[in-house]
């Protein structure tokens, strides 16, 4: 799994190659340089014949602009025509990115194709052209800290970024990034105003958490990682990683040739509920479903037995108990992981029946995932302790349950997912699955994990139960809750993208029957 780090962590692992293992600031540099030209190249399919192609790299009087300078550089050498906006007074660069800006004055004078302008008006009056390949966005890096959406960029930040999107609305130049699209804080994904909208982003050694949440996603374009000689051992302990499909095959048990069905994976879903006024059978129903085409070897389902036709006429494979507490809990025993939540009701009947369930040792120490309304019961002030009796279990909120088990707003959890689920996993010691795009998996103390697959066609009803019935499958399979979080995660969300054409249109049951197809996948992909 990839590393993926905030803008602390990357100079932290920036400062530590240079004085631990002594790797020169310019070497770190021209490697990025040369990296980022050879990326950007390929990226416009030029990497062969350069010759005939034009730039426009603006430079920023921070080490992001450094950057831009061997990149220019490189992009000369291959036989690219280019031109180099410098934002600020040459002797205000330090030292490294002097060096850079001078070697370009020099090649200047070895009539090479290069034009250099020297502040942001001398670029708009001298450029009359919109023929560029690609504009090169060396502005803002890592070093852009800003503390709320759309704050106001100063000059000359601002118009060079208007430039830049400028020209790419009204040509057929790409914008490309180094390391960050400038106005994008590489930590939270909030945005300046205004920000550069990248086709592709070459970032240097390590993925940003920023371009992952809030408007990074928008502003990113391509990803592609530049291998600058930091390497992984010296960013260790990583606190987040990105999912990956080896990951989640490693986590998806296969049955064993001469295995018998309750060995296979055997389920307790306590779910579904029914009032005089409303059914919510339908949760269940999607949950069992999803067990078993996750592979679960056997589901057995607690529900009002009123429905049990219904269950069996949806899913014959499944086995329905009632609602007797001791029954259950026998079947708490009787299972390698529990379920318990989707669509039980949140009258005071429904709240207390949870809470009796959660007290039980037969499902607080077994594998448990607490999903939707054992969720809300979970948030009631008594009962908030409870997490800490649970041997190993995973809360799945939506950013609305984690409000109220949380406390935050809504917005502030949407503003830094990855702090909030980190902070409460600790806290609680207990993990936690905070679904949205992308989805952030937390432990008490293992490093963070962000899934990324998946697009609006999972933003269905019951998309969440589905979840939640693949998570218990595979943990009663082997995995620990943790990774069984993390791995359904990755299935589900490529079962949305397998599941329809048009994301528009994508319904539960059509998730649910492309669940089969994202787990053999995987196992292609391995082969
Ligand atoms: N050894 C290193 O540190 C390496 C750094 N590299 C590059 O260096 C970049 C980071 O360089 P720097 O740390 O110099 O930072 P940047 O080049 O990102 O620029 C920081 C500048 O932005 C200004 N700034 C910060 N917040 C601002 C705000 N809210 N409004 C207006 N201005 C603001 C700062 O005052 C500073 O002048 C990386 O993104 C990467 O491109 C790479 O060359 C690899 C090696
Ligand atoms: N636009 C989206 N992109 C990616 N994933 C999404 C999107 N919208 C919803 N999802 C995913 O769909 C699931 C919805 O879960 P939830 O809100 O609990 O649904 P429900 O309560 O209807 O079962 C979560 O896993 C979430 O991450
Ligand atoms: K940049």
């Amino acid at each position: 799994m990839l590393p993926v780090v905030t803008a602390i962590e990357m100079s932290k692992a920036d400062k530590a190659a240079i004085e631990e293992l002594r790797i020169g600031e310019s070497r770190l540099m021209e490697l990025a340089g040369s990296e980022a030209a050879d990326i950007i190249l390929k990226a416009l399919e030029k990497n062969d014949n350069p010759e005939g192609c034009s730039f426009l790299v603006v430079c920023g009087k921070g080490n992001n602009g450094g950057d831009g300078f061997v990149v220019a550089r490189h992009l000369l050498n291959r036989g690219a025509t280019v031109d180099v906006v410098l934002l600020c007074p040459p002797e205000t660069l330090k030292p490294v990115n002097r060096e850079g800006y001078l070697i370009l004055e020099a090649y200047r004078h070895h009539n090479e194709p290069l034009r250099i302008f020297h502040g942001i008006e001398e670029a708009i009056d001298s450029i009359t052209e919109t023929g560029y390949s690609a504009l090169i966005d060396g502005i803002l890096g890592t070093g852009l800290r800003i503390t709320q959406a759309g704050e106001a960029l100063p000059e000359p930040i601002a118009s060079a970024i208007t430039l830049l999107n400028t020209l790419r609305h009204n040509s057929d130049a790409l914008i490309a990034a180094l390391d960050v699209p400038s106005g994008l804080d590489a930590t939270t994904g909030l945005s300046a105003s205004p920000a550069v909208i990248a086709d592709l982003t070459v970032t240097m050694a390590f993925l940003k958490t920023g371009f992952f949440f809030n408007e990074g996603p928008l502003h990113c374009g391509d990803l592609h990682t530049a291998e600058i000689s930091i390497p992984r051992f010296i960013a260790e302990p990583v606190s987040t990683l990105l999912t990956d499909g080896e990951f989640a095959a490693e986590q998806f048990i296969m049955r064993n040739p001469a295995a018998a069905k309750h060995q296979n994976g055997k389920v307790l879903i306590i779910a579904g509920s029914i009032s005089s006024t409303s059914s919510m059978i339908g949760a269940a129903m999607l949950a069992v479903k999803a067990a078993l085409k996750t592979g679960a070897g056997y589901v057995c389902v607690s529900l009002p037995l009123t429905h049990a036709a219904a269950m069996h006429a949806f899913a014959p494979g499944a086995v329905v108990i009632g609602r007797d507490l001791d029954v259950i809990a026998e079947k708490a025993r009787w299972a390698d992981a529990v379920l318990i939540g989707c669509g039980l009701g949140r009258d005071s009947a429904s709240v207390s029946f949870i809470a009796d369930l959660l007290q039980r040792k037969e499902i607080a120490a077994n594998k448990l995932v607490i999903d939707a309304d054992a969720l809300y019961a979970l948030a009631l002030p008594d009962l908030s302790s409870l997490s800490f009796g649970f041997s190993d279990a995973i809360l799945t909120p939506h950013y609305g349950e984690m409000s109220r088990l949380s406390g935050f707003s809504v917005e502030s959890i949407a503003c830094d997912p990855l702090d909030t689920a980190r902070t409460y996993a600790e806290k609680h010691r207990v993990n936690l699955l905070l679904k949205g795009y992308p989805t952030v998996i937390a432990a008490p103390s293992d490093p963070v994990l962000l899934n990324t697959t998946g697009t609006d066609a999972l933003g269905t009803a019951g998309s969440g139960d589905i979840l939640s019935g693949m998570i218990a499958a595979l943990a009663a399979k082997g995995a620990t809750t943790f990774n069984a979080g993390a791995a359904a995660a990755w299935f589900h969300g490529r079962a949305g993208d397998l599941a329809g054409t048009i994301s528009s249109i994508v319904s539960a049951e059509d998730i649910l029957e492309a669940i089969p197809s994202a787990i053999q996948e995987i196992f292609h992909i391995e082969e």
